[in-house]
């Protein structure tokens, strides 16, 4: 049976579906199925889920157990293969045989060694048809955190930044500057809230005093991981990321040795600290990134600022670029911008522009 229109719908469903717990499954994507019955009449959703918040279960069992007799025969729209292996729950490819189910439309084949082709056999084994590839673009996108990890073997990173009408991203000595609206605001905490760890250089927690979390009504307890490039632990007692280091976690990368005293009032207060290596001109962002994939984080958001965002460009870990340029200028005394639509590194393309209020939103991607 042929991909159908109707296929591709329930498919981009379930992958709108899938963003929900994006940056709150742990090492594992966050995926989603829908079942879908279909008597000849109008098709209905039977049954649907995703991958639990921590990993498990996985969105198969979740949408069969809501589906139950009714899985019989039907389709299921799945955005990642479904897993072949007995790891923490036992496959899924086995679990949609044993339900009955007919048809499986899945979105992307899993890189992941102990499932990649092995998911679609035991379906195909098992009687199942097997559509794949359906949405892989879409599908990839949400899911860029696991697979760059399970691809090579780092964190996915997304650099953030608002840029002025005249290139610039702050002004020395004026704390946080309103480059953009309150749209592009929203949509920024929405990236906050889809990943692992939010990263600021030490300067940006001294000028602008964040706080990185995500504000949004109703998805306060999404915030991110915070942490901040500090060599020196220059990060004051009093600054808002100290003083909510206990609502969410924050991290201090630094080179200081745990018998210093800074060391101690920071620990004391409830940050994480991180100890890392010198580059010379920084924390050592590889071996940073390592030892954050091998803490189980797989989306990294870097919000600047000019210096950090430069080192990551650099040394080219940036996978992705989000540019939110304003409608206003700053002025002669700005911080310039390390990038502009202008003045875009080599290796990435523009992907997608949108308008958000007053501001537009451009997305760049790396080619790999
Ligand atoms: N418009 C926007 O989107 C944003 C704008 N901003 C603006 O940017 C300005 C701050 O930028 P900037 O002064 O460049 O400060 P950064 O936030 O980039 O911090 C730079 C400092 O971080 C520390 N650091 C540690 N490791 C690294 C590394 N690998 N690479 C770079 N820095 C490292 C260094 O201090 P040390 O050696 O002590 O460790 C360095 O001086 C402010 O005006 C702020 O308002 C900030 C964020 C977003
Ligand atoms: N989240 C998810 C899958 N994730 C798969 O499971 C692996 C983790 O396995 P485990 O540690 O046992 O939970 C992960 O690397 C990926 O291959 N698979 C699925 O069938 N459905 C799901 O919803
Ligand atoms: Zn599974």
């Amino acid at each position: 049976m042929a991909v159908s229109a109707f296929d591709r719908r329930m498919m981009a469903a379930a992958i709108r579906y899938s963003w929900r717990n994006l940056g709150r499954t742990g090492t594992n994507p966050s995926v989603a199925t829908v079942l879908v019955r279909d008597n000849g009449d109008v098709p209905v959703i039977i049954g649907r889920g995703i991958t639990a918040i921590g990993g498990r279960p996985h969105a198969e069992t979740e949408a069969i157990a809501e589906a139950g007799d009714l899985a019989r025969g039907a389709t299921a729209y799945v955005t990642l293969e479904p897993c072949a292996h007995h790891g923490s729950t036992p496959p899924c490819a086995e679990a949609l045989v044993r339900a009955g189910v007919r048809r499986v439309v899945s979105a992307t084949t899993d890189p992941d060694g102990r499932v990649s082709g092995r998911g679609y056999r035991i379906l195909e084994d098992g009687g199942i048809e097997v559509e794949a590839d359906v949405l892989a673009p879409e599908a990839q996108y949400a899911m860029s955190g696991y697979l760059t990890q399970r691809e090579i073997g780092r964190p996915h990173v997304t650099l953030k930044l608002a840029v002025s009408a005249d290139g610039r991203i702050g002004r020395r000595g004026a704390g946080q500057v309103a480059i953009t609206g309150p749209e592009s605001n929203a949509a920024s905490h929405l990236l906050r809230a889809t990943s692992d760890v939010i990263i600021v250089g030490i300067g940006t927690a001294l000028e602008d005093d964040p706080a990185l979390t995500c504000r949004l009504p109703g998805m306060e307890d999404c915030s991110p991981a915070r942490l901040v490039l500090d060599r020196e632990l220059r990060l004051p007692l009093d600054c808002k990321l100290v003083r909510t280091a206990r609502q969410s976690p924050v991290i201090v990368a630094t080179t200081v040795l745990p018998n210093d005293e800074r060391y101690r009032h920071l620990s004391e207060a409830g940050c994480i600290l991180m100890a890392c290596e010198d580059s010379g001109d920084g924390i050592a962002l590889p071996e940073l990134l390592d030892d954050l994939a091998a803490q189980g984080h797989a989306t990294v958001m870097v919000e600047g600022g000019a210096a950090v965002a430069r080192s990551f460009l650099d040394a080219h870990l940036v996978d992705r670029i989000r540019l939110y340029v304003g409608p206003e200028p700053i002025g002669e005394d700005g911080v310039d911008a390390p990038l502009t639509p202008e003045r875009m590194p080599d290796g990435f393309a523009l992907k997608r522009t949108d308008v958000f209020g007053a501001d537009r939103r451009l997305e760049y991607e790396r080619s790999r």
